[in-house]
C-alpha cells in the first residue's frame, strides 16, 4: 500500500517581493524519507514549513495527511514534529526534565510513560539524569529527536540533522530515522550533505524556489543524462581547473588523486578530454555522483535564466 502523506499543487510563497517557494508540485508517499537539496536560500526549508501548516502560503491546493493543507494547517502542524539544525532545548534542564516539558507543552496524556518509553527507544535511559548542556553533539541530536518524535508525530521534518556529528553518531542517527519510517513516519529533510541525501529513499533538488528534480537517487542520475568520467594518473587532479574552462566540459573536480570531468554531450566531452589521453594518465567513463549531477543542475538553471 503506498497512500499519500503530501499532495500538493500550485504552492507560492513570498516574502514581501521575493518570491521564494514558485509554483512546487510534490508528492510524497507514507513512510518515505526525502531529501530536499539545493544551494542556500533556494527555498528548502520555507517550503517544508509550507507543507507542515508552519507557515501559510499565498496559493496552492491539495492534502497533506489527508487533510486539506491549508484550512488544516493547524492541525497539521500538530501532527509534525520539528528538528532544527540549531540546539532548542534546555541546556540547564536534564534530559528527562527536558522531554517532560515538551509533552506538557504538547498536552500529552501518560507524560511519564511516554517520557521514558522515548528515553529507552533511543538509548537515552540511563544518561536521564544528565543535563543536556553536558551531552556531547551526537547525544544532543538524539535528544533532540527524542523531543520532536515525543508525540508521536506522523511528519517528521528535519533540518541538517547530522550537521557537527561523527560519523558514528551519524549512522547511528539514519538507522533511527529509517526505523521511524519503516513504522509509518515520513520524513522530510533538508540539507546540503550528498551523504544524508543517499541515505534518503527519494530526493528533491529546489533552486530558485522551482523544485527542479525529483526521484530516487539513481532516478534522479538518470534523468540527468550526465557523462562523466575519472581521470587518474600522476598530477592529474592539477588539470581540474584546466579542464573546467573547456567547451562539453561542465565540471571538472578532484576527488583526491583523480578527477572527476562530466558533460552533457559526450562527444564534446571526448574532444575535450582528447588531449588528456595520454601516458601517464588512465581514463574511464564512472555513473555521475548526486554532487555532479547537482553542480551541472546548478549550471543548467542559470543558463537558463541568464538565456530568458
Ligand atoms: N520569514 C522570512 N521573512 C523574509 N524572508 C525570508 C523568511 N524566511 C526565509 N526568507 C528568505 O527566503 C529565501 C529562502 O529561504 P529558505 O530558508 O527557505 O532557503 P533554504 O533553501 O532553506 O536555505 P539554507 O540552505 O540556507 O537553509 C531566503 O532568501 C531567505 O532569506
Amino acid at each position: 500500500m503506498s497512500e499519500r502523506a503530501i499532495d500538493v499543487r500550485g504552492l507560492n510563497k513570498s516574502f514581501g517581493d521575493r518570491h521564494v517557494v514558485r509554483d512546487v508540485a510534490i508528492a510524497v508517499e507514507t513512510g518515505r524519507i526525502t531529501g530536499f537539496l539545493g544551494p542556500n536560500g533556494s527555498g528548502k526549508t520555507t517550503t517544508l514549513r509550507l507543507l507542515c501548516g508552519l507557515l501559510t502560503p499565498d496559493s496552492g491546493e491539495g492534502e497533506v495527511l489527508g487533510m486539506d493543507f491549508r484550512a488544516r494547517g493547524d492541525a497539521i502542524k500538530r501532527r509534525t514534529g520539528y528538528m532544527t539544525q540549531k540546539f532548542s532545548l534546555y541546556e540547564d534542564m536534564t534530559l528527562e526534565e527536558n522531554l517532560a516539558f515538551v509533552a506538557r507543552i504538547h498536552g500529552l496524556d501518560q507524560r511519564r510513560e511516554r517520557v521514558d518509553a522515548t528515553l529507552h527507544r533511543l538509548g537515552l535511559f540511563d544518561r536521564r539524569r544528565q543535563l543536556a548542556g553536558a551531552l556531547s553533539g551526537g547525544w544532543k541530536q538524539r535528544l533532540a529527536l527524542a523531543a520532536a518524535t515525543l508525540h508521536e508525530p506522523r511528519l517528521l521534518l528535519l533540518d541538517e540533522p547530522t550537521a557537527g556529528v561523527d560519523p558514528r553518531a551519524r549512522r547511528e542517527f539514519w538507522d533511527e530515522i529509517h526505523a521511524l519510517a519503516a513504522g509509518g513516519l515520513t520524513v522530510l529533510v533538508s540539507t546540503h550533505y550528498m551523504d544524508e541525501a543517499e541515505r534518503c529513499h527519494d530526493i528533491g533538488y529546489i533552486l530558485y524556489g522551482r523544485l527542479i528534480a525529483r526521484g530516487t537517487a539513481d532516478a534522479v542520475i538518470r534523468d540527468s543524462g550526465l557523462v562523466t568520467f575519472l581521470g587518474e594518473g600522476p598530477g592529474i587532479d592539477r588539470a581540474a581547473h584546466v579542464l573546467a574552462q573547456v567547451d562539453g566540459v561542465l565540471s571538472a573536480s578532484a576527488f583526491g588523486a583523480a578527477v572527476h570531468v562530466s558533460g552533457t554531450e559526450r562527444e564534446a566531452l571526448e574532444r575535450a578530454l582528447a588531449p588528456w589521453r595520454r601516458e601517464p594518465f588512465r581514463w574511464n567513463e564512472v555513473p555521475p555522483s548526486l554532487e555532479d549531477v547537482f553542480i551541472q543542475l546548478m549550471g543548467r538553471e542559470r543558463d537558463e535564466r541568464y538565456a530568458s
